[in-house]
């Protein structure tokens, strides 16, 4: 149980100028990313620590945040990942049997820069009409003019062409294990992979390698995988040159493949379509999906800013055969999964693994398991 006591006076400024004033909230100080914001009600723990959000500033849309604190369970790799974090109205006491520290001192533990007190359903609107920019959050001496806060912003990298799986990426390979028998081996390229994904993966009778970003077909291939997963990942997935490159050779080979928001962008390179940037993207833990193959709706979790071209349900010819536009989004049409008719590959623009979010998309590893099963 712990507060925020003292109030410290912090400003969110926008590359458009647009100035939202709040308190400091987490560490004081000065930060810059794309601003985003994120529909998700709960799972705060997950969404902070998702290393796909690397390089942005995250605004909770639900206002109340860091209720149940924050524990030693939950979190999705090593460290809170986003740049900084705007919220309405974070709890001042919090409660939950797992909590083990307030949202606020793990921020500040962690030296993220956060502010509170913001109208973040005008800011939520501002950003759904002129789009995802650039911004800052400013506290304590770096809280300065307008004009030289505005000019710090202009200053910082953009989304569009920012090349980040190698900041996100782990250093070495390791081994999660299957939990009980193995049944298969895969090779995951991790490019900003969730903890969840391996675990999904485990409970499957799956044991994975998960390689760093700069892995070599040469060293892919000696992992002698069942199937290779193409995992999340922040930055523009126009930059994301090498891991299309091991996609091709694995789809020539014919190794069953698997991917996951990031890595569903990539295998769409693979298969010759190109990316673009949304205007805000999908971020939010309700957002429907329909498999075009049956009509059904998932309910999912998705963090996105990037999407594939495409349209819903059209075939398309690629060097590995015909491949198919396989899921959509119906709040916007844009794509979210496409799937490859003549060689074993697919892949999702959501999140099956939901962490956080609802389950509906789990079975997706099964149909994993299943196309490995296919391949022996
Ligand atoms: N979660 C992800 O893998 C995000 C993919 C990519 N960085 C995007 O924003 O679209």
């Amino acid at each position: 149980m712990s507060k925020t006591s003292t109030r410290t006076a912090a400003a969110l400024v926008l590359e458009d100028g647009r100035v939202f004033r709040g308190e400091a909230f987490g560490a004081t100080g000065e930060t810059f990313g794309e601003v985003v914001f994120c529909t998700a009600m709960t799972g705060y723990q997950e969404t902070l620590t998702d290393p796909s959000y690397h390089r942005q500033i995250v605004v909770a849309t639900a206002p109340q945040i860091g209720n149940t604190g924050w524990n030693d369970e939950d979190d999705e790799s090593s460290r809170v990942w986003v740049s900084g974090y705007v919220v309405r109205d974070p709890a001042r006491i919090a409660s939950n049997w797992r909590s083990t520290r307030s949202l606020d001192d793990a921020l500040v533990s962690q030296g993220v820069v956060g502010i509170s007190g913001v109208d973040t359903r005008s800011l939520t609107r501002h950003l759904r009409e002129r789009g995802a920019m650039r911004a800052g959050v400013f506290s304590g001496d770096a809280l300065t003019g307008t004009e030289a806060m505005v000019g710090r912003v202009l200053e910082s990298p953009r989304m569009l062409g920012a090349d980040l799986a190698g900041e996100v990426t782990a250093a070495q390979p390791y081994v999660v294990p299957a939990q009980g028998e193995r049944r298969f081996r895969v090779a995951a390229l991790d490019l900003g992979i969730k903890s969840n994904t391996p675990r999904m993966m485990a409970a499957r009778g799956i044991e994975t390698h998960v390689l760093p970003a700069t892995t070599t077909l040469d060293e892919l291939l000696a992992v002698e995988a069942d199937g290779v997963f193409l995992s999340n990942g922040p930055g523009d997935p126009a930059t994301a040159d090498h891991p299309v490159e091991l996609t091709k050779a694995v789809l020539e080979r014919r190794i069953p493949l698997f991917g996951i928001c990031f890595g569903n962008q990539i295998l769409g390179r693979a298969l010759g379509l190109g990316t673009y940037k949304m205007r805000y993207g999908h971020r939010g833990i309700n957002i429907p999906v329909i498999d075009v193959a049956t009509g059904s709706v998932a309910i999912t979790s998705q963090n996105h800013g990037f999407v594939i071209e495409g349209e819903p349900g059209a075939d398309f010819d690629t060097p590995y055969g015909a491949a198919t536009i396989s899921h959509y989004c119906p709040n916007d049409g844009t794509v979210e999964g496409v799937r490859a008719l003549d060689v074993p590959a697919f892949s999702v623009q959501y999140h099956p693994e939901a962490a956080a979010g609802p389950h509906d998309a789990a079975n997706l590893f099964d149909q994993f398991v299943t196309l490995m099963e296919g391949g022996r």
